[in-house]
């Protein structure tokens, strides 16, 4: 079959990564009966989404191997670590979010070409946060 006459429809084109780590926390300003106050871990899901305005050759948002200085970065700072002695707020799941998109914004953004649109975080099978970057 000829697919030459297929047109290409206009849009934006979104991509994301997965990264992991293992980690503890605790969230001391809950209530003392809250589980969630008492030292425990999680293995943490971040999932990284960018956007660009168009494609770097050969059709990239951002080649995904150049997204490595963030899986560094979760390598040597964050995994099994105490989250609660790292970040500088409670170390929740929408502060750890925000927390990692800023981090990303300083220090990979600048060598890409994609811009973060949104960092997920997954702390259970059933739980998430999702931090939206606000237009730049
Ligand atoms: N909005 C948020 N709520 C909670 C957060 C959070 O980061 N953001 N975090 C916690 C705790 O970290 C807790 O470890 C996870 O809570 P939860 O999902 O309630 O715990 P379980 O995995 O045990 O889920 P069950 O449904 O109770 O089995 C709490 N809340
Ligand atoms: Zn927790």
């Amino acid at each position: 079959m000829d697919f030459s006459s297929v047109s290409l429809p206009p849009g934006k084109h979104t991509i994301g990564k997965l990264f992991d780590f293992e980690a503890g926390h605790r969230l001391p300003s809950l209530a003392p009966e809250h589980k969630c106050s008492r030292q425990h871990g999680h293995s943490y899901e971040v999932e990284v989404i960018l956007t660009a305005a168009a494609l770097e050759s050969p059709g990239f948002v951002t080649d995904f191997g150049d997204l490595a200085p963030f899986r560094r970065f979760l390598d040597t700072e964050l995994d099994h670590h105490n989250l609660h002695e790292i970040m500088p707020v409670e170390p929740t799941s929408e502060h750890l979010a925000q927390f990692l998109a800023g981090w990303f914004i300083q220090n990979v953004e600048p060598g890409i070409p994609g811009r973060l649109v949104a960092v997920q975080v997954r702390e259970t099978e059933h739980s998430w946060a999702r931090f939206d970057v606000e237009e730049r």
